[in-house]
């Protein structure tokens, strides 16, 4: 196909729609954090660069050309955690796990033997929501939660409504951090969680609730957040918070994302 000076045949279509998606993809990911602006500030550049080359002016294309080489290593630097998120979305879309075929082979590690767990940490919450109590709950999904569980204190213990009310009892020794439920079992408690750098967070949300996101960020883990402050339940997975639930809504919730596919 012929469109004035310019041949195009639909390996430059496909290439065109793969950088496409691609940017978009990027935009996702960095969308109303401080990397928007640098990646904004980048494309600009290397807009000017591209346009300055094909007038011919040597001496700015050169300039810029050297700026785009050195900054590419700068992005790796500046995008570190941007692009850990993309490979890992990736590595996640893309994993066994997702293929429908192999779907069938699978067998979930959380089974509906653990509803009964999932009840405990439901009336442990409940709790918890009318006394002002904080806590900051994962429940591992599919992906493996391990690095997580061992920068706490290793419990594996049967899941209750009264352990899960002394761990956050604001005098126990391990009220601070998450506790990190794993295949039915209370695997960790006073674990650190990643701390999400989203611009996109309401202001409003402390630490816990930013440490909640930055789980959900990285794992498929399902996240369970009681405000201290406003005795607030909320349930955050993939990136995404359900903010001001009721104790029967959370079950739901819950229930429909760890134990299903
Ligand atoms: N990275 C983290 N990993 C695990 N737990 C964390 C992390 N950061 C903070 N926390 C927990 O959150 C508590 C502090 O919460 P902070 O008051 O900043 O959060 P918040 O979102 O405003 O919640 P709240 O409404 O309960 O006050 C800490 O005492 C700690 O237990």
């Amino acid at each position: 196909m012929r469109i004035g000076f310019l041949t195009i045949d639909w390996i430059d279509i496909l290439d065109i729609l793969l950088v496409a998606y691609m940017l978009y993809q990027i935009y996702k990911l960095i969308q109303g954090s401080i990397a928007n602006k640098i990646f904004f500030g980048y494309i600009l550049i290397y807009g000017v660069f591209l346009v300055s080359k094909a007038l011919g002016m040597e001496f700015l294309s050169s300039i810029l050309g050297q700026f785009m080489n050195m900054g590419v290593l700068a992005l790796l630097i500046i995008f570190q955690q941007e692009i850990r998120r993309f490979l890992m979305m990736l590595g996640r879309s893309t994993s066994f796990r997702e293929n429908a075929l192999l779907k069938r082979f699978y067998t979930p590690k959380v089974s509906k033997e653990n509803l009964s767990t999932l009840q405990s940490i439901v009336e442990a919450v409940k709790v918890m929501a009318t006394t002002y109590t904080g806590a900051l709950i994962v429940i591992e999904k599919e992906d493996d939660l391990k690095k997580f569980i061992e920068s706490g204190d290793v419990l594996d213990a049967e899941v209750s409504k009264r352990l899960l009310l002394t761990i956050f009892h604001k005098n126990s020794p391990l009220h601070d951090g998450a506790v990190i439920i794993k295949g039915g079992r209370l695997a960790a408690a006073r674990c650190m969680l990643p701390v999400s750098e989203s611009g996109t967070i309401s202001p409003a949300l402390g630490f816990r609730h930013r440490a909640a996101f930055g789980m959900s960020e990285q794992t498929d883990a399902a996240i369970i957040v009681v405000s201290e402050e406003k005795a607030e339940i909320s349930f955050v997975n993939h990136g995404g918070i359900f903010r001001n639930m009721s104790v029967q809504d959370l079950e739901v919730k819950l229930k429909d994302y760890i134990l299903k596919d």
